[in-house]
């Protein structure tokens, strides 16, 4: 639509006025020189800002995530061993994996327990897709709110289900951990009162939807979803680009050993994934119209006057894809991200690669996405050769929504790639 209408356009969709903007000039003009008047969300958050300053500024602290490497590596191992035991030379749904690994990862680290024996694993992933789905899918209530009350559609019905589902499992681990950290004998004072405060936040905050707000921990849930997701494509677009794999793992034999396992002091030497990585967050934005913001007061964008309450879209898909901007945008050519002269970061340094947003609304995991990411991929990689099984055909057609996914998942079959097995234990 974007090639059609140009920069900026409106889609008025009932009552509800919607705009969406796909170049990085005006996307600037939105995230930077009005950065405060877009500060808002649609659907709201409820204290966002409190939960952010906690979240930011203490549980992904440099600090912090640095003391829970311990955990993100426990975890990682477990899956590896698990794929070495388990799927060796059978078929392997990889997406499955890194989501567990990730997700238990991250619940670790922010809330100190992981969903394992709470028959998580498949179903967990099934009840994040469907709410993930169920925000995406268009919602007459959205743009009648006079209707809203009827629920026509039932989505309102159904998504409180999926969440109430999800916030089960979420605050019975809050609550045992809760339990933990009272009982808890080591850990320092202050991180401990830290952390506590955090996690009764989150259960306070955590089961109220009523008002049609989101919670921080969907957030956090999706982006744990979004970190698998990007994931599962930089696994498929290597094995499509097997020139690419070859220099991956060429890379990780170099920096980290054949004897060894991946550590997180290895990623900053790991060039050739990083570039694989921020090339796949080009072609596939797990987000691709960011998280909608909403105008708290009218102003002029691009030439044209924005009314307060319209919802705004940033089309990071689209502008990462603008060929004015990049040179054959539709190829997977990690190279260009390898220039020294053209270095992009995740913070929005320029405003043609946009993957987590920007501004005071940019993604808070972006610390925590972005070791998880290297790590698990890193990991994979090194610790394993993948190859699709015979009989299948490598799909790469997406399903556009709020979470940009593989239509089908990516199904492969591991065989050990390590010279010493004791490291598969
Ligand atoms: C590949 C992984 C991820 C991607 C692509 C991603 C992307 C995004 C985007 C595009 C936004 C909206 C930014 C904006 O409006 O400018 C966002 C917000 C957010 N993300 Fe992420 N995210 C990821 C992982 C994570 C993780 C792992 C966490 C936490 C554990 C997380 C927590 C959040 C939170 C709390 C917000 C809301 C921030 C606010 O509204 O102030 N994200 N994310």
């Amino acid at each position: 639509m974007a090639r059609v209408y140009g920069p900026i356009y409106k889609l008025q969709l009932g009552t509800k006025l919607c705009i969406v903007v796909s170049s990085p000039e005006l996307v600037k003009q939105v995230v930077r020189d009005h950065d405060t008047t877009f500060s808002n969300r649609n659907p709201t958050i409820a204290d966002w800002r409190k939960l952010r300053k906690v979240f930011v500024g203490q549980m992904l602290s440099k600090i912090n995530l640095d003391d829970g490497y311990a955990l993100r590596k426990e975890e990682v191992h477990k899956s590896i061993s698990h794929i070495y035991h388990d799927k060796i030379g059978t078929q392997t749904d990889v997406g499955e994996f890194a989501f567990s690994t990730v997700i238990n990862a991250t619940l670790r680290m922010l809330w100190g327990a992981t969903l394992q024996g709470t028959n998580f694993g498949e179903d967990y992933r099934k009840l994040v897709a469907e709410i993930v789905y169920l925000f995406a899918k268009p919602n007459i209530s959205d743009y009648f709110p006079v209707l809203a009350r009827f629920d026509i559609q039932g989505i309102e019905r159904q998504a409180k289900k999926v969440q109430s589902a999800i916030d089960k499992i979420l605050s019975r681990a809050i609550e045992e951990q809760m339990k933990m950290l009272a009982s808890a004998k080591n850990g320092g004072v202050q991180q401990k009162h830290e952390r506590k405060d955090f996690l009764q936040f989150l259960l306070e905050n955590n089961n109220n939807h009523e008002d049609g707000s989101t919670s921080f921990t969907d957030i956090v849930v999706g982006g744990t979803d979004t970190t698998a997701t990007i994931g599962e494509w930089v696994l498929t677009e290597l094995m499509q680009h097997p020139e690419e794999m070859i220099r991956v793992q060429e890379e990780l034999t170099q920096i980290v050993g054949l004897n060894n396992l991946v550590e997180e002091f290895h990623f900053p030497k790991l060039h050739h994934l990083d570039a694989v990585i921020k090339e796949t967050f080009c072609l596939h934005p797990p987000v691709p119209l960011l998280v909608p913001r909403r105008s708290s007061q009218p102003t002029i964008i691009g030439g044209y006057y924005i009314p307060k309450g319209s919802t705004i879209f940033l089309n990071a898909w689209a502008i990462q894809r603008v060929p004015s901007v990049w040179d054959d945008p539709l190829e997977f050519r990690p190279q260009r991200f390898l220039n020294p002269s053209n270095s992009f970061d995740y913070q929005g340094n320029k405003f043609q690669f946009l993957p987590f947003g920007y501004g005071r609304r940019i993604c808070a995991g972006i610390p925590l996405a972005e070791r998880m990411l290297f790590y698990v991929l890193a990991s994979f990689l090194h610790s394993f050769d993948w190859k699709l099984p015979n009989d299948k055909k490598l799909d790469v057609s997406d399903k556009f929504g709020i979470v940009t996914k593989k239509n089908t998942p990516l199904i492969a079959v591991p065989t050990p790639r390590l010279s010493n097995l004791e490291l598969y234990a």
